[in-house]
């Protein structure tokens, strides 16, 4: 009843007819290279790392399976079994490890055709939390829809799949995360789900999509599924729900145990097969439960039968039941049984040929689904909007207002007499300046980390369009407060009164920003643990104003040049020399000499000093991007 109210709403994907792809693997294995451990205290490890020695550790054992449009494939096991890596294996997803085996998609290898017709749902929902239900799938409708569509029809796509997915109630509500409140985990899941369905994907791989969702709200995810299945569309999803209803959507299985196949074949015949062997489920056990503890090790019931099998199990498990011995006569019995006739079908399975593909519309696109204008302006206003409620929060004007006023009032129109007075505030400024951007971009890139790897992973847009929407986008966000606490503790404590001056000190500190945020994604895209950036980031940002020039101004001469070309904020190192050549001397102190500084020339130097830095900063941090993504 419910399935057909379902299947009633989802009008609008119905009606759509993708281009079939059926998926063939055969015989996957997946290692992964275990590194001694890196403790230097831990000297048993020292043998393997003086003889590089790398432990290779099996996830997957020739893996293989088939399916096609209009089906649905659940990839069933216990945790750890190897899931997960499978779909990620299947979507191209994993960075890391050895990968053997043949992956098919329509007889072909994976290209960019077949990328931009797979739509992959991952375990945790990776969405922004401060962007509402709308903006989310619009922007996303912006980025991912090709040229083919005006942006009225974009954003109309995103509008049908919000009624389709029964997210009209909520979808003015923002995403949330764990410490924002918002829409519901299941509601969650299907603007996940709907994130990917914008492109009408023919390939559908989701991980676990009703991870911690209630029974209800399973089985209405999965009748969503199931009513794009019959649309022709190829779905595959680990399943770790024990529910019968949900069992028996599924037309394919796929049962792993530790890595290795215990089943692969059509749903309905699975219980035969085990019966086969031997196993059958107590009375009033439902399938899933029944395989998922066979899957553990752990039969129901064991009947001997006059099977080979059976026999063979039943004389095994005589001399031991351990829950080891169960999963090598599983795997062994689908080894010896199955295999074979398994593996011929696999190979032998008809997919459409490329030539009908290309009929059906898989015909070679352009690279990116939008330009990059395009990309750029959508990416540049989401990030604000994403960011709009950090712009100007009530506790952060607080503590920049007390902080600037102090500093005003500590300076209080100070005299350019006290020259080492003025180059204190000055240095102050700098470092206050340079140390709260940095933190911002480090917390901000570590939080988008998993979105960046999705939307990348998916083909959504290029990096340089991600990497300079984001500097201008943060820019623009963090100008408002330094320039606004500049302006306080620059007037307030009576430093150069002239606008050249003051707009060459507010810009160079703008510059600083600039640079410190560059920082920030540099030590965030390379040090993945946050903590481990945010401990090294007040290291790198004292030994930059250390060297910087504040303290030693006259250091030797090679160090002096190390230290300019090793060190962003070198620009100090410019500032206090400009002190130097611009001065003039003053009398003071009863015939003591001080200087007095030229200020419009040492901020112009300066801030041209600051200009290069952060140009060098951003060229550095994207590149680490580039390599991490
Ligand atoms: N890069 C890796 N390095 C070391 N071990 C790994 C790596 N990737 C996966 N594994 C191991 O492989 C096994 C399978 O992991 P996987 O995440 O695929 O399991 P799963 O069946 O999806 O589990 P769950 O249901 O809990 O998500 C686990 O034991 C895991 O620790």
């Amino acid at each position: 009843m419910e399935t057909l109210q379902i299947e009633d709403s989802i009008t609008k994907l119905k009606s759509q007819s993708p281009v079939p792809i059926t998926l063939k693997f055969e015989d996957i294995c997946y290692t992964v290279s275990l590194k001694p451990s890196t403790s230097w205290w831990d000297f048993k490890s020292w043998g393997s790392k003086i003889a590089h020695r790398v432990e290779e550790k099996p996830i997957l054992n020739n893996v293989m399976g088939l399916v096609g449009p209009g089906q649905m494939l659940a990839v069933l096991g216990p945790a750890g079994s190897g899931k997960t890596t499978l779909l990620n294996i299947l979507g191209r997803r994993l960075k890391r490890g050895h990968i053997t085996g043949k992956i098919l998609y329509n007889d072909l290898p994976y290209d960019k055709r077949i990328k931009r017709r797979t739509g992959f749902v991952t375990q945790e929902d990776v969405l922004f939390p401060h962007l509402t239900v709308k903006e989310t799938l619009i922007y996303a409708a912006l980025l991912k829809l090709p040229p083919e569509f005006s942006t009225h029809e974009k954003i109309q796509r995103a509008k049908d799949i919000i009624i389709d997915l029964g997210l009209d109630k909520c979808k003015n509500m923002v995403i949330g995360s764990r410490s924002l409140r918002g829409i519901s985990r299941g509601e969650r899941k299907r603007v996940s789900i709907g994130h990917e369905l914008l492109l009408d994907p023919s390939l559908l791989l989701l991980d676990e999509p009703t991870a911690g969702l209630d029974s209800k709200m399973a089985l209405r995810i999965f009748q969503i599924l199931q009513v794009l299945a019959r649309g022709g569309r190829t779905i595959i999803a680990t399943l770790h729900q024990r529910s019968n209803l949900i069992f028996h959507m599924f037309d394919k299985l796929l049962l792993l145990s530790e890595g290795h196949t215990l089943y692969f074949g059509q749903r309905t015949g699975v219980m035969s097969y085990f019966d086969s062997l031997g196993f059958r489920p107590s009375c009033g056990t439902n399938p899933a439960d029944f395989l998922l503890d066979l899957a553990d090790g752990v039969p129901h019931d064991i009947d001997p039968l006059d099977s080979a099998a059976a026999t063979a199990f039943v004389s095994v498990e005589k001399e031991s039941r351990s829950v080891r011995d169960v999963r090598r006569t599983l795997r062994e019995a689908y080894v010896n049984t199955f295999l074979v006739q398994k593996r011929n079908s696999v190979v032998r399975a008809e997919s459409i040929t490329a030539e009908q593909g290309e009929s059906l519309g898989m015909k070679e696109k352009s690279k990116w689904p939008t330009s990059w204008w395009q990309q750029f302006s959508v990416l540049i206003i989401r990030r604000m909007k994403e960011r709009r409620h950090e712009v100007l929060p009530a506790p952060c004007i607080f503590q920049i207002l007390t902080i600037s006023l102090l500093c005003g009032l500590l300076w209080w129109q100070s005299s350019p007499k006290h020259i080492q007075d003025q180059v204190g505030l000055l240095f102050f400024i700098t470092m206050f300046w340079g140390i709260i951007p940095l933190f911002t971009s480090i917390i901000t890139f570590a939080a988008e980390r998993s979105v960046l790897d999705k939307e990348r992973a998916s083909g959504m847009y290029r990096l340089t369009t991600y990497f300079l929407a984001r500097t201008v986008g943060d820019f623009l966000l963090d100008l408002i407060l330094p320039a606004a606490s500049v302006t306080v503790v620059y007037w307030m404590s009576g430093l150069s009164a002239s606008a050249a001056a003051y707009f060459s000190t507010s810009l160079s500190i703008l510059l600083v920003v600039l640079v410190a945020q560059g920082l920030g994604l540099l030590l965030s895209a390379s040090v993945k643990d946050v903590k481990k950036a945010t401990m090294l980031a007040p290291v790198l940002v004292l030994t930059f104003q250390l060297a910087g020039g504040y303290f030693v101004q006259n250091p030797p001469t090679f160090i002096a040049w190390v230290r300019y070309l090793a060190f962003p904020y070198y620009a100090h190192e410019l500032q206090m020399k400009s002190q130097y050549s611009d001065t003039q001397t003053y009398d003071c102190c009863g015939g003591e000499q001080c200087l007095v500084v030229d200020y419009p020339a040492v901020q112009q130097r300066v801030s041209v000093g600051l200009c290069v830095m952060a140009l060098f900063i951003m060229l550095i941090g994207y590149r680490f991007l580039a390599y991490w993504f």
